[in-house]
């Protein structure tokens, strides 16, 4: 419990949420009531953290929750658009944009209320030539440090504290892992390189769920471009929860960059609630590689040391996993 205790705490040193005049929330998750999928502000989500056996903080089951149900919904801390989609999704919460957008220098928004979120970094960013930045990250294909640079912006617009993200694991990857390219200094080079050690390992890659016949021809596209993300976003609570490459839990985004926590099975009370943070129909060893390389460890989990898959069997067969 005293865990719990400090991560209230930790949350507290937040100036000013990401999403400051959103409708409900004004901490980066929000939380159920018996009807798991009505959540409600009042009851706390049946979860807590806790410290693993092997695997450093991990979030764990206060009660049963049934598969399907929605655990808690959590708002992103940062979240950027790819340039992919710079100039069709909300540049604050990523939604897909419709004809009603709200435009600012370059980019839209989906609505006014977003436009006037985004003020927390667009204000400090278009006073700023981000040309050169956005040109070498977009040759190069790098995202996170997108996120380096929105949360620098809200932190000298006063809207975040430059220790936001100091909760999160900070990366163990050896120093080959962090591209040579991803060490860009500004700023001071020490902050930029540890908030993007922290944002290499908690960001979340966005795909949001298909809505309608044309977001499926969109998205058949996009796979072929190996580009279905509409952006990237890091969580605070998201961002513990541990790896199983069978995992009992999963993240999804409906609209945009909001995302929601849910079962993929039925989970008893006190077991460790994992997601998985790869593509789960990657066989043994491609796991294995990609959980080594982009986030330093060795996964162990049952399915690969015994190669059984049980608890999201059923939706991996039906390809149902988003
Ligand atoms: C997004 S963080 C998850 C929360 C983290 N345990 C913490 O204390 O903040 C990802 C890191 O957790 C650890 N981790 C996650 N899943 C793991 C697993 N199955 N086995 C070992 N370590 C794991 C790794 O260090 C990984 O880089």
């Amino acid at each position: 419990m005293s865990r719990l205790v400090r991560y209230s705490r930790y949350l507290s040193r937040f100036k000013t949420p990401h999403f400051p005049r959103c409708q409900h929330s004004t901490l980066p998750f929000s939380t159920t009531t018996v009807d798991y999928n009505k959540p409600s502000r009042l009851d706390p989500p049946p979860i807590r953290v806790a410290l693993t056996e092997s695997a450093g903080r991990g979030v764990f089951a206060t009660r049963k929750i049934g598969a399907g149900d929605l655990i808690h919904t959590a708002k992103p801390i940062l979240a950027h658009p790819s340039f992919s989609t710079i100039n069709t999704v909300c540049y604050f919460c990523l939604k897909k944009l419709t004809s009603t957008e709200f435009h600012g220098k370059g980019v839209a928004f989906c609505s006014q209320e977003c436009k006037e979120n985004a003020k927390v970094f667009y204000e400090v960013e278009t006073n700023a030539d981000w040309l050169a930045f956005d040109d070498y990250c977009r040759n190069k294909g790098l995202k996170y440090p997108l996120l380096v640079k929105r949360l620098a912006c809200m932190v000298i617009s006063g809207a975040a504290s430059s220790e936001s993200l100091d909760i999160l694991q900070p990366s163990n990857l050896s120093h080959e892992m962090v591209s040579r390219d991803e060490q860009m200094a500004f700023l001071t080079k020490k902050w930029y390189n540890s908030v993007l050690a922290r944002i290499r390992i908690n960001a979340f890659r966005i795909e949001l769920a298909v809505g309608s016949y044309e977001d499926l021809l969109s998205s058949a596209s996009a796979c072929i471009e190996a580009e279905a993300a509409v952006g990237n976003a890091v969580y605070m609570l998201p961002s513990l929860y541990n790896h199983d490459c069978d995992p009992n839990a999963h993240i999804v985004w409906i609209d945009n960059a909001d995302a929601q926590l849910k079962a993929l099975c039925d989970v008893e009370e006190d077991e460790e609630l994992r997601i998985c943070y790869i593509d789960v129909s990657m066989d043994h060893d491609a796991r294995q590689s990609f959980l080594l390389q982009g986030f330093g460890f060795k996964c162990n989990c049952l399915r690969c040391s015994s190669g059984r898959l049980v608890k999201c069997a059923k939706l991996f067969k039906r390809k149902m996993l988003t």
